[in-house]
């Protein structure tokens, strides 16, 4: 099946980060064996698929070569998919995913949402599966400086919107788009935080699939901070992230990406179950 999978609620995406220097997992499930064991934990937690990325896109992040990325990436998404989970791939790089999807994967998601990397919408196109676009200024190494709005919700739409078009304009049919408003790149934690108030207008006016990917990041740690301001580390962020989970459930989110699944599935069920009262009602 090539067709964007597809719940009667808002699905948990299981993060499994196969990297020595991601932000909040970074060197966990480096080894193979570990991250497989991530993932297929994951989905026991109740995930309904697992994103697999062999690259760091946090802040300040130097770049993996292709070859390594490859090496990280592929034989996981083979050993889940081989395991019966359902994978998505999370890289910027057409040739990972190009290997990705032929080891299983059924979904692209693309932080740069297809900017980084000029093959990338043609081969998504020509392998036909689903794929994310996510709202980016730039890499890792300077996308702070770029966080500069004026109207942050009305400009991530817009230049959604031109990442959406050069998709669709490559050949990728609209049906398999998913948008995401790209939470904690070349945004400051303000504009998140504005950015998740505006999930309704967002879902308005990009008539896609939404992911929100708000787990562990920045702006929850500067909402959770101490009174000297220090935020908690980022693991100790699961209880708020599944806050954010139960609100993008609510406002009708396609998926939600986290790092521990169980609180964000309990989220978005109770998010249904009381859509369904209401419904009732
Ligand atoms: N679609 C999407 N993918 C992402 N991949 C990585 C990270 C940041 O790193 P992490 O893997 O540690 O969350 N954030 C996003 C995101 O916000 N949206």
């Amino acid at each position: 099946m090539t067709g964007l999978p597809r719940w009667d609620r808002c699905a948990v995406m299981g993060v499994v980060n196969v990297t020595p220097d991601s932000f909040s997992d970074g060197g966990r499930w480096f080894d193979p064996e570990s991250a497989v064991k991530r993932g297929l934990d994951l989905v026991a937690e109740g995930a309904d698929l697992i994103d697999v990325g062999g690259e760091s896109t946090r802040p300040g992040a130097t770049r993996v070569d292709e070859a390594e990325e490859l090496r990280r990436v592929v034989p996981v998404v083979r050993e889940l998919v081989d395991r019966g989970a359902l994978v998505s791939v999370d890289t910027t790089r057409a040739s990972v995913a190009e290997r990705a999807i032929e080891a299983g994967a059924r979904l692209v998601n693309d932080v740069s949402g297809g900017r980084a990397d000029p093959a990338m919408v043609p081969l998504v196109a020509e392998r036909a599966v689903p794929f994310v676009v996510m709202h980016w200024r730039g890499r890792s190494l300077d996308m702070n400086e770029r966080a500069v709005y004026a109207d942050v919700v009305g400009e991530v739409i817009a230049e959604l919107r031109e990442s959406v078009e050069g998709a669709v304009g490559g050949g990728i049919a609209p049906e398999r788009l998913v948008v995401d408003p790209g939470l904690g790149f070349a945004k400051r934690a303000e504009q998140d935080l504005t950015l998740l108030a505006a999930l309704g207008r967002l879902r308005a006016e990009l008539p896609f699939p939404l992911l929100v990917a708000a787990s562990r990041k920045r702006f929850l740690g500067r909402v959770l901070a101490g009174p000297d301001g220090t935020p908690p580390p980022a693991r100790e962020r699961d209880a708020a992230t599944a806050a954010v989970s139960a609100l993008a459930a609510a406002a009708g989110a396609w998926a939600v990406r986290v790092h521990e699944a169980r609180a964000s599935a309990d989220a978005v069920r109770v998010a249904r179950a009381i859509e369904e009262a209401n419904s009732r009602a």
